[in-house]
């Protein structure tokens, strides 16, 4: 990679919000795109920063499979989706999305260095940043080195214990993150018949100290969003959408006192 120059782009962010997991394959990247596209469907200029470089599944959710970034000089350009979110992901860089990115730790930080300061976002009131799982080096320089408003923890039920004393939370309070609340992914099922969600694992009490932002239980919508899209005119999906913008937007308001 050539070494990038001093030169930032001054973007106008209001918000920044981190979404992180104590592990892979829980829901994240899922939740960061639930949450930005419900924050647009409020009227916010939205905009996604894949800081998942090596595992990034942004472009799979808005159904996106070419190199889509366009560059002015050294600045990136972010795609702007149907739903008029701007993104900027590893996989919109690359030539073919099923590539594997092997890069070491000092690479990938100076990407997401360049997806902060060399991109040209403009004026956004939100940037959601979808974090890789865990605590991996480049979660650490987005902490570090991104002005973070809060951290949005996604969490399965089978995951939560481990959750409460995980590493990814601790990593936060160290770095005086706020966490703005978990979300429940796959917290259960909805019974096709009667419609009743059907919880699967007993509420862990160590969690009735964390704030819920809003449980999501499995759902074949959510499971297709790469391949059918996401209704936005359905009703449930409407509640989910509102819940999880309500009380994230509420948490917002409460950590910047
Ligand atoms: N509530 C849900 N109901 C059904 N399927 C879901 C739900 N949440 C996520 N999924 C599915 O689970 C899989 C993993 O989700 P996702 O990619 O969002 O997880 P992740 O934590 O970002 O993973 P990674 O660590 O690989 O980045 C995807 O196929 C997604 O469609």
């Amino acid at each position: 990679m050539e070494q990038p120059s001093s030169q930032k782009v001054d973007n106008k962010i209001t918000h920044v919000i981190g979404v992180m997991s104590g592990k892979g394959g829980v829901g994240k990247s899922t939740v960061s795109y639930l949450l930005s596209l419900a924050l647009k469907l409020r009227g916010y200029r939205v905009g996604i920063l894949d800081a998942d470089l090596t595992g990034a599944s942004m472009p799979r959710l808005f159904q996106l499979k070419k190199k889509k970034i366009k560059t002015e000089g050294e600045f990136l350009i972010p795609f702007e989706t149907q739903q008029g979110i701007k993104l900027v992901s590893m996989n919109l860089l690359l030539p073919e999305e099923d590539k594997p990115l092997i890069w070491r730790a000092p690479l990938l930080n100076q990407a997401i260095m360049q997806f902060w300061e060399k991109v040209i976002w403009g004026e956004l009131d939100f940037l959601v940043v979808d974090l890789p799982p865990g605590t991996a080096d480049v979660v650490l320089t987005v902490m570090q080195k991104i002005p973070l408003s809060g951290l949005v923890v996604v969490t399965t039920p089978h995951d939560m214990v481990s959750m409460i004393v995980s590493k990814s939370v601790s990593m936060a309070q160290a770095m005086e993150v706020p966490i703005l609340g978990i979300v429940e992914n796959m917290s259960g099922v909805i019974c096709p018949h009667c419609g009743n969600t059907i919880d699967f694992f007993p509420r862990d009490e160590k969690l009735s100290d964390m704030i819920t932002l809003a449980k999501i239980p499995l759902n074949t919508k959510l499971a297709s969003i790469s391949t059918k899209g996401l209704s936005v005119s359905d009703e449930e999906i409407q509640n989910l959408l509102t819940t999880l913008v309500e009380n994230t937007l509420k948490r917002l308001e409460e950590v910047k006192e």
